[in-house]
């Protein structure tokens, strides 16, 4: 296998690659960008016009989305997997990853679409060079640009594998990239309803990628991941490198749509969730039920009909997300 194949084991070693730059035995250029960043071309005349930005450990310790980036490069430096399709692979947080945790002072997907430039510390420079591969990767006109930022969470989850779409006024959600994830094996995603600044918000929103963060099952360490099953992503991905997705109708074929109802920002120490520990992802809360608490005697309180809780973190940083509340939706929106 070429070096450049070896991107994980270079970013846990911490090293540079000797050569920068490495042709397959298909005239596929790999070329070493930087700490956790390469870039795939396929030969010109093979090239369909397809630009895929895959991204994993932008959280280090969710290491089942970094093994499958892993075993896709691993296939294109043996010439196993033929790219028609320009791809970029960014592994986020190469420090976090090496430590096996989420993030090592600030949560890297907190940083983006300009929070980066509030901040300071090697996360916050992390961020905005992650802003600066998508951006010169996504800066050719006329091509198409899809971003897949693979995650785990944090808890176990009514439904396993889910993707978050974002938000962008005045541009609509895409029935066929929610049809692409059903077949990539998604049970659900979620529609944002308002602007973020998580990496895929940068890339959907600034340049103009369809972007999804998927969520792929429960983090655990490497090598442990044998209860996250990637099959149906894997072939699809491969599908998409390779420019040989089946044709289909833009089926949604029982995915499940949800809408954001509302997000709970912790504001100070005396936020306080009324959740138990363990509770998974997607759980139904009913009308009425007293969430959380906050100074001033803020309270959240359930008004939603058919209302769940997804990402219930109550140890976030004071100002950020410690929760989303979503209900269901249904697909009339879509273009
Ligand atoms: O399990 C959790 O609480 C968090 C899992 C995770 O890392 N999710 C992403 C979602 C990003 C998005 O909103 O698009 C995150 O919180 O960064
Ligand atoms: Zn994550």
């Amino acid at each position: 296998m070429l070096a450049l194949g070896k991107l994980l084991d270079l970013t846990l070693a911490g090293r540079e690659p000797a050569e920068k730059t490495q042709l397959t035995v298909e005239g596929v250029r790999m070329r070493w960008l930087g700490e956790g960043a390469l870039e795939v071309r396929p030969a010109e005349a093979r090239d369909n016009g397809m630009d895929l930005l895959l991204s994993a450990g932008i959280h280090g310790n969710e290491t089942a989305p970094i093994e499958l980036l892993d075993e896709l490069l691993h296939g294109i430096a043996r010439a196993e997997i033929k790219p028609r399709a320009r791809i970029l692979f960014l592994f986020g947080n190469p420090e976090a990853i090496r430590k096996g945790e989420r993030y090592i002072e600030q949560d890297v997907n907190r940083l983006f679409n300009g929070r980066h430039e509030l901040s300071s510390g090697s996360e916050a420079l992390r961020a905005g060079q992650l802003e600066q591969f998508a951006k010169t990767f996504f800066s050719v006109p006329g091509r198409t640009r899809l971003h897949y930022d693979l995650h785990t969470a944090i808890r176990g989850s009514k439904i396993e594998q889910f993707a978050l779409y974002p938000f962008k006024e005045g541009r609509q959600h895409s029935r066929r990239e929610l049809a692409r994830l059903r077949a990539a094996g998604m049970e659900a995603v979620l529609l944002q309803s308002k602007a973020s600044i998580t990496f895929t918000a940068f890339t959907y929103e600034q340049l103009d990628a369809e972007a999804f963060t998927l969520e792929l099952g429960k983090a655990r360490p490497f090598g442990q991941n044998e209860q996250v099953n990637l099959d149906r992503l894997e072939t699809r991905l491969k599908q998409i490198i390779e420019g040989n997705e089946p044709e289909e109708a833009d089926a949604l074929d029982g995915l499940q749509l949800f809408s954001v109802a509302r997000e709970i920002i912790k504001h100070s120490d005396s936020f306080r969730l009324h959740l138990p520990a363990d509770i998974e992802n997607f759980s139904e809360l009913s009308k009425g039920y007293l969430l959380a608490e906050d100074l001033a005697e803020s309270r959240w309180i359930v008004e939603e009909e058919g209302a769940r809780i997804i990402f219930p973190n109550p140890k976030v940083r004071n100002g950020l997300r410690a929760g989303i509340l979503i209900v269901p939706t249904s697909p009339d929106q879509l273009a």
